[in-house]
């Protein structure tokens, strides 16, 4: 199956998913002089419930947390978007070093790590459903930077031990994601993509523009999950990020100040 590595990375996904190079691919380098002010953009409006968070999984290319999505307990709505979107999960991309490791780059700029926030629209029945149409899904970028140990993390790092390997899972309740967010909810936003396979042109981007911290030392507990299972021989699940596609047409926009 598709994964990171030389054989199976992102310069081979095109065998399997031609989408990969297809008029909407993400990520994309966001170039802020190119982004466009929209007066019509709203702010986002994020509503979590952390009764809905579920369990943490290692699925051998990330971890995520997952999220019942039966109601709309956990949603986001406004910002760029119309109707209402549900949580489905969050999970994580970052690097092998400090230098690397986010999808989106700002002005080539990179960030050791990016969180994804997974929301689907609830004009269609089921997540599965909304991730192939073209408003199907609605994804919230957070950049990682590195600084200051950032203890709404320190939940997500002590339940790595249990999830070291692909195909592990642990109960992860009561988990408020609103910890993970910014203080300021500012954005760009762009029509685009999943950023793994199988690559669906079906994600309204909202990416943050202000980051959150991580210390170098929670970036190595990250580096400690494996993208292997417990029978296979180990490799060090870093570097689980796409880099920037063709832009072909599009930029960025944003809320004027
Ligand atoms: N019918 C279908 N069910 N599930 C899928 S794809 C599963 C899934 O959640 N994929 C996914 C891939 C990438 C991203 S990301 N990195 O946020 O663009 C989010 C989500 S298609
Ligand atoms: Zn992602």
């Amino acid at each position: 199956g598709w994964g990171y590595a030389d054989h199976n990375g992102p310069e081979k996904w095109c065998d399997n998913f031609p989408i990969a190079n297809g008029p909407r691919q993400s990520p994309i380098d966001i170039q802020t002089s190119g982004a466009s002010y929209d007066e019509s953009l709203k702010a986002l409006k994020l509503q979590y419930d952390p009764s809905t968070s579920l369990d943490i999984l290692n699925n051998g290319h990330s971890f995520q947390v997952t999220f019942a999505d039966d109601d709309d307990s956990s949603t986001l709505t406004e910002g760029p978007i119309s109707g209402k979107y549900r949580l489905k999960q969050f999970h994580f991309h970052w690097g092998a070093s400090d230098d690397k490791g986010s999808e989106h780059t700002v002005d080539g700029k990179c960030y050791p790590a990016e969180l994804h926030l997974v929301h689907w629209n609830t004009e269609y029945p089921s997540f599965g459903e909304a991730a192939s149409k073209p408003d199907g899904l609605a994804v919230v970028g957070v950049f990682l930077e590195i600084g200051a140990d950032n203890p709404n993390l320190q939940k997500l790092l002590d339940a790595m031990d249990a999830i070291k390997c692909k195909g592990t899972q642990t109960s992860f309740t009561n988990f408020d994601p609103t910890i993970l967010l910014p203080e300021s909810l500012d954005y760009w936003t762009y029509l685009g993509s999943l950023t793994t396979p199988p690559l669906h042109e079906s994600v309204t981007w909202i990416v943050c523009k202000q980051s959150i911290s991580v210390s170098s030392d929670q970036m190595k507990k990250f580096r400690s999950l494996l993208f292997t299972a417990d029978d296979e021989e180990a490799c060090c699940m870093v570097n689980n990020y796409r880099p920037p596609q063709p832009l072909k047409g599009r930029y960025a926009s944003a809320r004027p100040p």
